[in-house]
Formats: structure tokens, sequence, C-alpha cells
């Protein structure tokens, strides 16, 4: 390892900002309105207190983890993240290739530069699940569950969050600076116009539907063979009915301090949902985590797995696949070092 490659999370932040363009930085780092929720994730979990058990033979540790019935190496995955291509040429094949290096899960988010079995090509022996977006066409979801099902992937996550985009659609169509496909989303359609294409923005609106309900929820559910984990849960009212309507998973999640600005930190609301849930679905974390004590902290509180956003682009732009497993990496052994030394969860 040569001496400037980044060692923590923090470090690889400040490596990647150098390496990313400034638009594709800006996008990266957006909170929501002030950063109140964004700022908060961050100071949360520096809040809590680990109590160590010592003298206890911590000498051989396993970090692995099974979710939705898959092992994982260690219970640290990649959360769906849009357009990978600003960070890097080969895109999302490139992050699918770093996460199956280091025997963990990454979510594919529907806004990918590569289709669902491009991705799973790329990295054959990787654990994927697909974020799915909500469409008017009920038609259309029923083939891109099937899609998402013939290519292999494990799970379909639906993000509860997300009421409307905070990019408009026309500026999406209108700003993206690259030659942006999303084939997930035109599945066999002409895109109706190039990037920049006003028709392409009115496309977006007509195709994707914003502003799902539950029933949009209850209806993948029920069709799909697929277990389904909803992301974006921060009250336990929302996670009950998450477990009615018989969800496989809950992500505890406020999008990385993107979406409601205002709302609480994820790790706080965590132990209210893992009461609420009573086992009856897995409980997940994303948002703040940048250290292997964060994800302890997790874990403490009733988290099953944690998830991370932006560090693992931060290790794409920083050196591609093998800068995503590194990012990996030094949370895995973070996690294995606190485990150690808290003597717990082992
Ligand atoms: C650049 C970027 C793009 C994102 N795109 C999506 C997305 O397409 N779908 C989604 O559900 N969440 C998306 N998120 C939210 C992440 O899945 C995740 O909830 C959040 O990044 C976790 O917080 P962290 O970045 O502090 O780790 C995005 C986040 C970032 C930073
Ligand atoms: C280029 C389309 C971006 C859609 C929104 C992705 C997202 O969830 C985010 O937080 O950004």
């Amino acid at each position: 390892m040569s001496a400037a490659t980044p060692t923590t999370l923090a470090e690889f932040e400040a490596s990647a900002r150098q390496k990313a363009t400034a638009f594709a930085w800006s996008y990266l780092s957006r909170p929501g309105e002030d950063g109140q929720t964004h700022t908060d994730n961050r100071r949360a979990f520096k809040r809590y207190r680990l109590i160590p058990r010592n003298l206890r033979d911590v000498y051989i540790r396993d970090t692995s983890v099974t979710i939705l019935g898959t092992k994982l190496d260690f219970p640290v995955a990649i959360a769906p993240t849009a357009t990978h291509l600003l960070f890097h040429p080969e895109a999302e094949l490139t992050t699918a290739r770093g996460a199956a290096s280091m025997n963990t899960l990454m979510v594919l988010s529907s806004w990918s530069h590569h289709s669902l079995k491009q991705v799973a090509e790329a990295a054959p022996r990787g654990v994927r699940w697909f974020y799915m977006l909500f469409y008017r066409d009920r038609g259309r979801m029923k083939r891109l569950l099937e899609r998402a099902e013939r290519a292999g992937y494990a799970a379909i996550v639906l993000t509860a969050d997300q009421p409307f985009f905070t990019f408009s659609f026309r500026k999406v169509a209108t700003t993206l600076p690259l030659d942006f496909r999303f084939p997930n989303i035109y599945l066999d359609d002409n895109p109706p116009g190039p990037l920049g294409s006003l028709e392409l923005a009115e496309y977006f609106k007509k195709t994707v539907k914003e502003a799902a309900t539950w029933e949009d929820v209850e209806w993948v559910k029920k069709n799909t063979r697929l277990p389904v984990v909803l992301k974006g849960i921060l009250s336990v009212d929302d996670a009950k009915m998450a477990v009615r309507l018989g969800i496989d998973a809950i992500l505890v999640s406020n999008h990385g301090g993107r979406q409601l600005d205002g709302v609480p930190a994820t790790i706080d609301v965590l132990p209210d949902i893992v009461g609420a849930v009573g086992g009856e679905a897995e409980v997940y974390l994303d948002g703040g985590v940048r250290t292997g004590t964060d994800v302890l902290k997790a874990l403490a509180l009733g988290a099953r797995c944690v998830f991370i956003g932006r560090p693992a682009l931060w290790g794409l732009a920083y050196n591609g696949a093998e800068g995503v497993q590194q990012v990996l990496k030094i949370l895995k052994d973070e996690l294995s070092l606190a485990m150690a030394r808290a003597g717990k969860y082992i």
C-alpha cells in the first residue's frame, strides 16, 4: 500500500474530492435544505458509548452475517446510489466488482447507467439487490421484477422516503453532463430524446410514479417471488405497517439526510423500530456510518446489517473497484478490531 493510500473513510472522502468533478462532488455531498439531518446522522453516532467486556477470548472473531438467507463476510453493504458514471467510466460495473471482491452485497439503483443483466455479468459471484422505482404502469413494474429475478437479484428494495425527487425530471434530463443511459428505466422503450431534451423530462414524468403509497408497496410484495426490503422507514407506525404487509426487511434510513430535513438521525430511532418489529422482519440501518465502531453501535442497538451510500462513491471516485474494496475493507477491519476490544458481539 503506498503512503498516499487513504486508511480511513475520512481520508477517502478528502482524496475522492480531489478526483471527482465539481458537478459530481456537489451532487454526492448535497444534503437536504440546511443539512440538519445529514449532520445529525454523524453526530448521533458519537453520542453513544460502548462498554467493553474485557479478558474474553477474542482471538478469533467472526464478522459474517446472513441477511435474507445470504451470507456476507461482514455486516456492511452498499446502499443504492444513482449515476455512478459521474464517478467512474465503468460506473456500476466497477462498484459491483468492488463489492463482490469483499463478499458483500450491493444494491443497484434504478438510476444506473448499466442494465440489471450487465451489472450481474460484471461480477457474477456477487450478491445484488435491486432498488426499483414505482411506475404508473404496473405491466412495466412486472417486467422489471421478472428481469431482476432472471438476472439473479436476491431482493427488491423499495424506497419509502422519496415521494418526489429533489431533482426535477427536467433538471435530470437537462443537466447531467455525460452520455447517461438509464436502461432500467427505459426498458424496451427508445428514449424519446437525448439527455438535455425536454422530451426526455416529459418521458420521466409520464413513466415514473411519484408519491407512491402503501398500496404500491403491497402490489410489489404480491407480484414478486423475491423478498422485499422497505427503505426509508423512521417511524414505529410505518415499521408496523410494513410488517403487516409481510415486508421481509426494513432499512431504517433518512436517505443520508437528502430528503426531509429535520428528521432524526437513524441510529436514534433504530432501537424503537427494532422493538416494534419484534423479529418479524430483518432491520438494517444506513446514514452516516463511517467507522467500525459506528457499525458496532448499530449492531448493538439491533441492526442486522448496515449500508453505506457516499463512502462507496468515494472509493469509486478515488480508485474504481479497488477503491470500493478498500473502503469496505477498512470498515471490515475496524469492525473486527472494535469487536475484539469490546469483547462482545462475536
Ligand atoms: C449520490 C447519492 C445518490 C443516491 N441515490 C439513491 C437512489 O437512487 N435510491 C435510494 O433509495 N437512495 C439513494 N441514495 C441514498 C442512499 O441509498 C443512502 O440512504 C444514503 O446515502 C446513506 O447515507 P450515507 O451516504 O451517509 O452513507 C443516494 C445517496 C447519495 C449520496
Ligand atoms: C439522476 C437522478 C437522481 C435521482 C435521485 C437519486 C437519489 O435518490 C438521490 O438522493 O440523489
